[in-house]
């Protein structure tokens, strides 16, 4: 199989259970948002799916194979994993951000290429101190996405995005769901219930909903673990969302 999957996931720190019997699939062509407050466990979550943060019980699966099995080189090339905050160890420029990123994959693509895809060219010799948090999230993006990686896993990739950068994102990541797995974390909940085809909601550690997005933004369990009150107005396609808090 092409996707990911992980089985009763359970990881424990400082006394406290942070995922609780955690089993979850994910297949290509579906893009997926890991949604819930903060604490919820969902960074936890995508590292251990991303095989940075051993379980302490259960078991992750990439393509079917258990991913403890997978060596590092092979991990970078077949997915690709964005943190909610990287720092680079050099003071490196846009260009060469993105040519390390592109490097992952056997046949590179030009980097020139990959700056004009995602708006970067006029950053191409900016350096990594002076670009803005926004800057820095996009240029991360096009590194990790660059190799075409066949399992894409986000952590919140949009936080620092404007509006404008956050729509592009998020068709972006519709684009890439076509031929990856992707799973990204998302705060956004007009966003999310937009663009994404299913929704997972954690809270406390656990999996209180899964489902096909509008099933998830119209569950009551929403509201309950973030607790507020949402409007939900459905805009002209069946898809369209638009999401605000109520008093
Ligand atoms: N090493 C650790 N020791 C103790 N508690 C930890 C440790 N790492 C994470 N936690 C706690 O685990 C919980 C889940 O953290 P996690 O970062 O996965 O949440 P999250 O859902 O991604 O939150 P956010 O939306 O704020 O990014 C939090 O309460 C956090 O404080």
């Amino acid at each position: 199989m092409s996707g990911i999957e992980c089985r009763s996931i359970r990881v424990e720190a400082g006394g406290k259970r942070l995922l609780d019997d955690i089993s979850l699939a994910f297949a290509k062509g579906t893009l997926t948002g890991l949604v819930g407050p903060n604490g919820a466990g969902k960074s936890t979550l995508l590292r251990v799916l991303a095989g940075y943060r051993r379980a302490d019980a259960g078991q992750v699966l990439w393509q079917g194979r258990d991913l403890a099995d997978w060596s590092a080189a092979e991990r970078g090339a077949a997915g690709g994993y964005l943190p909610q905050q990287l720092e680079p160890a050099w003071n490196y420029s846009v260009e060469e951000v993105v040519a390390l990123g592109a490097s992952r994959s056997a046949t590179p693509r030009p980097v020139a290429e990959l700056l004009v895809e995602h708006g970067l060219s006029e950053l191409a010799a900016r350096r990594w101190s002076a670009l803005s948090g926004g800057e820095r999230a996009r240029t991360m993006l096009a590194a990790t996405v660059a190799p075409r990686p066949g399992i894409i896993l986000a952590d919140e990739p949009g936080a620092s995005l404007d509006i404008r950068h956050r729509l592009d994102l998020a068709h972006r990541l519709r684009a890439l769901a076509e031929t990856a797995v992707l799973v990204v974390i998302m705060h956004d909940l007009d966003l999310a219930a937009r663009f994404c085809d299913r929704i997972v909601l954690l809270d406390a550690g656990r999996v209180v909903a899964d489902a096909a997005a509008q099933s998830v933004i119209s569950d009551p369990e929403l509201e309950r673990v973030f607790n507020i009150r949402l409007q939900r107005q459905a805009l002209e396609r069946d898809r369209d969302w638009l999401i605000g808090l109520s008093a």
